[in-house]
């Protein structure tokens, strides 16, 4: 048995995939009319109104029950995760953040909120190029499931692989962390150079700056090399940057035409971006790429500008 916390795309779409594949999974919803909805319909028609539920997807209010059994997903925002599981209390199964993203007060990235929420809990992040959408119709999808306890780690990557979601794990959940909330950040950048029309050449300078602005923060945080090199960190880099289905290149792609984003949607790298500057700041790394996206999302500068500055920094090796 499974549960899943958070009925929004990413953790509906992870309810389906696991459901076909047998389990029983418990989806928690918290609004009471979205619950009654997708149980009646069998389906979750606001985010994923074509992919049908399979009969062992239960829809649930009752919190409890979905912490119970091997593993609870938590798919919600990682800015509102922390006031999400506040009254979880002592769960049985292992907490499994499927979210992406630096808290913006404190710092940390999922398995630490968790930890720091409810301490003595088992914890994992699971993480890697993904779209809901594709996940939803049982296209093939590889991602990384990482826990520092390895014993827990292949108990999680065993029960939560399916014939279509195909899991590798590490224990090095700092650098999987940071890759998933990274290429967000490096996705509002890119977006915004396509949106501003200066082409897919400058796009591929920024997403390689961008990767190694990763690594450089990666290596600063005790992150692994090849972690970031893997599914969670390059991997989730090439699908953000490069596909309009991604809300973060979405909303780069408006700060670089100037049109409005809907703010109801949720975007992981913006605040990211902000909590990364200041981890950055108060360690003396350099992030260029991650700067201008704060300035960009703050109107404190303009993409010309942002440009101009990327481009006249002072030469150096590569
Ligand atoms: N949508 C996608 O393709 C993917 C999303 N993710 C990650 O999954 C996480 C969730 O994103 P999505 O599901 O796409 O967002 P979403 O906007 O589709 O859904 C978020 C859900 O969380 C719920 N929620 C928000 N605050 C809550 C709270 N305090 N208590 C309980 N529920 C709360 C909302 O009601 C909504 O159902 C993000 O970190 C995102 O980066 C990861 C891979 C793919
Ligand atoms: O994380 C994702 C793909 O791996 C989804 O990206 P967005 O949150 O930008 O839509």
């Amino acid at each position: 048995m499974i549960g899943v916390m958070g009925a929004g795309a990413f953790g509906t779409a992870l309810a389906i995939a696991l459901g076909k594949a047998g389990h029983t999974v418990n989806l928690w919803c918290r609004n009471a009319d979205q619950a009654r909805d997708m149980a009646e319909l069998r389906c979750n028609r606001a985010y994923l109104p074509n992919a049908p539920f399979p009969e062992s997807l239960h829809v649930t209010q009752d919190l409890a029950l979905a912490a119970k059994g091997t593993a609870l997903l938590i798919a919600v925002p990682l800015q509102s995760m922390r006031a999400a599981i506040a009254d979880l209390g002592a769960p049985s199964a292992a907490l499994v953040a499927c979210c992406k993203g630096i808290e913006l007060h404190s710092g940390l990235g999922p398995t630490r909120v968790l930890e720091d929420t409810l301490p003595g809990i088992t914890s994992a992040v699971l993480t890697g190029p993904s779209f809901a959408a594709d996940i939803a119709i049982g296209r093939p999808t590889a991602l990384t499931l990482a826990c520092a306890d390895n014993v827990t780690g292949a108990v999680l990557q065993q029960a939560l692989t399916t014939p279509t979601l195909r899991l590798y794990r590490t224990s090095d959940t700092v650098g999987a962390e940071l890759g998933g909330a990274l290429k967000n950040v490096m996705a509002i950048a890119c977006g915004a150079v396509i949106g501003a029309g200066l082409g897919d050449s400058a796009r591929a300078a920024t997403m390689t700056r961008g990767f190694a602005e990763m690594q450089r923060i990666g290596a600063a945080l005790g992150a692994r090399p090849e972690t970031l090199s893997g599914l969670s960190g390059l991997g989730d880099l090439a699908l953000t940057c490069t596909s309009d289905l991604s809300r973060n290149y979405r909303l780069g792609l408006s700060l670089g035409t100037g049109e409005k984003f809907d703010p109801s949607i949720t975007v992981e790298g913006a605040a990211t971006a902000h909590a990364m500057l200041r981890i950055a700041n108060e360690k003396g790394l350099d992030v260029p790429i991650t700067r201008t996206v704060t300035e960009l999302l703050d109107g404190s500068t303009t993409i010309t500008d942002a440009i101009d500055a990327l481009m006249t920094r002072p030469l150096k090796e590569e």
